[in-house]
């Protein structure tokens, strides 16, 4: 099914922090050479990923990094340019107002540190997501975090990424009178492993051999 053929045209909105900040729960165990090619890496595998979904109509980048604008364009996704207040919920929601003026459906967000997902997994999230003003979440690995949101129409929900974003998630789409979709762990196992601390690293056996993330941990003898 494609989203044509759906009747709705969800958009799938990446935010990238500057590389040169980027994994700041990394900087005990790497240096930040190797911090700024994870995070390289990883946003390449989720654009590919994305690029091979079927569901979605098109992919933002959001970012203030002129690197990362880049990097989209050369899978053929959009840039926006982060304003002014800086920050991964004005970042989203930026996007999200974007969206909603060019009158789309609706918005996925997936963050840049998930090199594990998959095109399948991303096509039956947005298959899935329920019709009119509507919510889906797929929660972190940790069950406090979220790592994917689908929101229709792209500007209903209030944004709450950091510390405890999927009850405050969940609370935010009540709030907004928005029908709730929360997805189970085991149904997206590529969608729920983020990268945020070193043990993280230690789950990615599931990436698979050639992807950008995987050559750059062979490369340094971790795959
Ligand atoms: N555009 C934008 N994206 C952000 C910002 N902060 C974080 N992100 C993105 O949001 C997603 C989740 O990021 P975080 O886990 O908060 O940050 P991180 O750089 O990956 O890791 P830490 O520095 O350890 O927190 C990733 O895709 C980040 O690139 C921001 O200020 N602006
Ligand atoms: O889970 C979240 O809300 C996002 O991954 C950002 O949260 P974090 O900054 O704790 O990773």
């Amino acid at each position: 099914m494609s989203a044509a053929l759906a009747g709705r045209d969800i958009l799938a909105v990446v935010p990238v922090k500057d590389f040169a900040l980027a994994k700041q729960r990394l900087a005990g165990a790497f240096p930040p050479s190797f911090r700024r090619a994870l995070a390289r890496a990883m946003l390449r595998d989720v654009l590919v990923a994305l690029r091979g979904a079927e569901t979605i109509a098109g992919v933002v980048v959001v970012t203030a990094d002129p690197e990362a604008g880049l990097l989209a364009g050369e899978y053929g996704a959009r840039l926006l340019f982060e304003g002014t207040v800086r920050g991964l919920n004005p970042a989203v929601a930026q996007a999200g107002a974007y969206l909603a003026a060019e009158r789309r459906s609706g918005m996925l967000v997936v963050p840049s540190d998930i090199p594990t997902v998959t095109s399948d997994e991303i096509g039956r999230l947005v298959a899935a997501h329920p019709a009119g003003r509507a919510v889906s979440v797929v929660p972190a690995h940790d069950g406090e975090g979220t790592n994917a949101l689908v929101v229709s129409p792209p500007d209903a929900l209030r944004f709450s990424f950091g510390p405890l974003s999927f009850p405050m998630h969940l609370a935010n789409a009540r709030e907004a009178q928005a029908a709730l979709q929360v997805h189970e762990l085991a149904q997206f196992p590529g969608l729920s492993c983020d990268i945020d601390r070193p043990d993280d690293l230690a789950r990615l056996d599931s990436l698979p051999p050639g992807s950008h993330t995987w050559r750059l941990l062979a490369e340094q003898g971790m795959a």
